[in-house]
């Protein structure tokens, strides 16, 4: 028998679909083939038919995300494909791009090849790979980037690193654009940055650490929307961190500039304070800033001025963050996060749930060109469905990432991941409520 599975009175948002609305929504196969109110009853009854009742429930259209480290090949030992795809469905993902800064870098159609065959056979959550700008993320030479686009990667970007050079970066923008790929800038004027180790400002001073200020990033987006806006290509700003990136952005899209831009969730959550003394957790490039730019960052998120959010999902070990601050690597892993810590922001009244869902959903499926995601009659069954109300406390032991690198390790969240569906396949689970 097909598969047939009927939610039976979820609420449904999908603010692409101008949907939210207590419904029924029934999948058979791979599609969604019936919603609305009591649009189940019938196919309930069927013997095959699993069906999920889950009073209060929500269920969201799968989600995206433009920005993850999954370390394969070469750091396995930090992330793999399948921990990290594992680790993307336990957070509601169905899609995630993965960057390109693996070892050897993923320059070639080798490694793009290599990384989907993999993403293959572990199934589950999509991966789709970001090639490198540059051959090696060595801003020098451009990479091929008709064969990573015809291996399937969906952008280009050498995140980790900057394009400094503003002709290397023309050049990249000029060629990315005859294939349709956006260019995905990490914005770093590394002559600025040169042995930062957190945000310059009053806790640099008082912990003694070179700081990285605000505009070394602003520089590389100003000069960058410069060069988008005389190339015409797409051109998109990696983990926006500061009030000048927002207000650059808003700038540009009021001219009709083709740019879009994403922001992580502990960029809209935490600032420099959070290092207090040395936590390591708490290293990430771009650094964590000031409220300031949390204001201006979750400004810009409702308005639309950012477009997106991603996890910039970055997966050390403990080796490589139990060390000394200046030796500790940069970065905090985000998948099982990113959604139980944004629905706090929803809950403060800081962010419309609305535009929360449309920029983990539509809003990043669109700039790395994936098919809508949808809730509609028709559309594919990537869906994720969550409990807004279940509390529960980040812990180690409930991730299924590698690492475990975070800052929110013992924060208590409310609202969490029941279910993941990629294509009508039920990918997550959740074990029965704990609290
Ligand atoms: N964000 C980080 O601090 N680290 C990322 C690289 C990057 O996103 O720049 C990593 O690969 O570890
Ligand atoms: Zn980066
Ligand atoms: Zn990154």
């Amino acid at each position: 028998m097909d598969r047939l599975i009927v939610f039976r009175h979820v609420r449904a948002i999908d603010p692409s679909s101008a949907l939210d609305a207590v419904i029924d929504v029934v999948i058979e196969k791979d599609r969604i083939v019936r919603l609305g109110p009591d649009a189940g009853a019938e196919a309930a009854k069927a013997e095959w038919a699993q069906v999920i009742t889950a009073p209060g429930a929500w269920l969201l259209p799968g989600l995206v995300d433009l920005h993850a480290h999954l370390r394969e090949p070469g750091q396995e030992y930090k992330e793999d494909i399948r921990s990290g795809l594992a680790a993307a469905a336990a957070g509601g993902f169905t899609d995630i791009c993965a960057m390109p800064n693996t070892l050897p870098v993923n320059d070639s159609r080798m490694v793009t090849e290599a990384m989907l065959a993999r993403a293959h056979e572990v199934g589950g959550t999509r991966l789709h790979p970001i090639g490198a700008i540059t051959v090696g993320q060595r801003g020098e030479s451009l990479t091929e980037m008709g064969d990573l686009r015809e291996a399937g990667a969906v952008a280009v970007s050498d995140d980790g690193r900057c394009v400094t050079n503003s002709a290397v970066m023309r050049r990249a923008l000029e060629y990315a654009s005859v294939f349709d790929l956006p260019v995905i800038q990490h914005a770093e004027d590394h002559a600025l940055t040169e042995g930062a180790q957190m945000h310059e400002g009053s806790v640099s001073t008082r912990l003694g650490l070179r700081g990285w200020p605000r505009v070394a990033e602003d520089i590389i987006v100003s000069r960058d929307l410069l060069l988008a806006e005389y190339t015409g290509a797409r051109y998109h700003v990696a983990h926006a961190s500061t009030e000048g990136t927002v207000r650059l952005l808003r700038e540009a899209k009021s001219r009709g500039l083709r740019v879009t831009a994403e922001v992580t969730p502990h960029h809209l959550l935490l600032t420099h304070e959070a290092v207090g003394l040395y936590d390591t957790a708490c290293k990430v490039n771009p650094p964590l800033r000031e409220q300031r730019d949390i204001e201006a960052l979750r400004q810009g998120l409702a308005d639309g001025t950012i477009d997106a959010v991603a996890t910039d999902h970055a997966p050390h070990a403990t080796i490589d963050k139990g060390c000394e601050w200046s030796e500790a690597k940069p970065g905090m892993i985000g998948l099982e996060l990113c959604l139980p810590l944004l629905l706090g922001l929803v809950a403060e009244g800081a962010l419309p749930l609305a535009r929360l869902v449309t920029s983990l959903t539509q809003a990043p499926a669109g700039i790395a060109r994936l098919p809508d995601k949808r809730i509609r009659e028709g559309a594919r069954a990537d869906l994720v469905l969550i409990d807004p109300e279940e509390r529960w406390t980040i812990d180690a032991s409930c991730l299924r990432s590698k690492s475990h690198n975070t800052p929110f390790l013992g924060r208590t969240v409310k609202g969490r991941v029941k279910m993941t569906m990629v294509a009508g396949n039920v990918v997550f689970e959740s074990t029965p409520r704990s609290s």
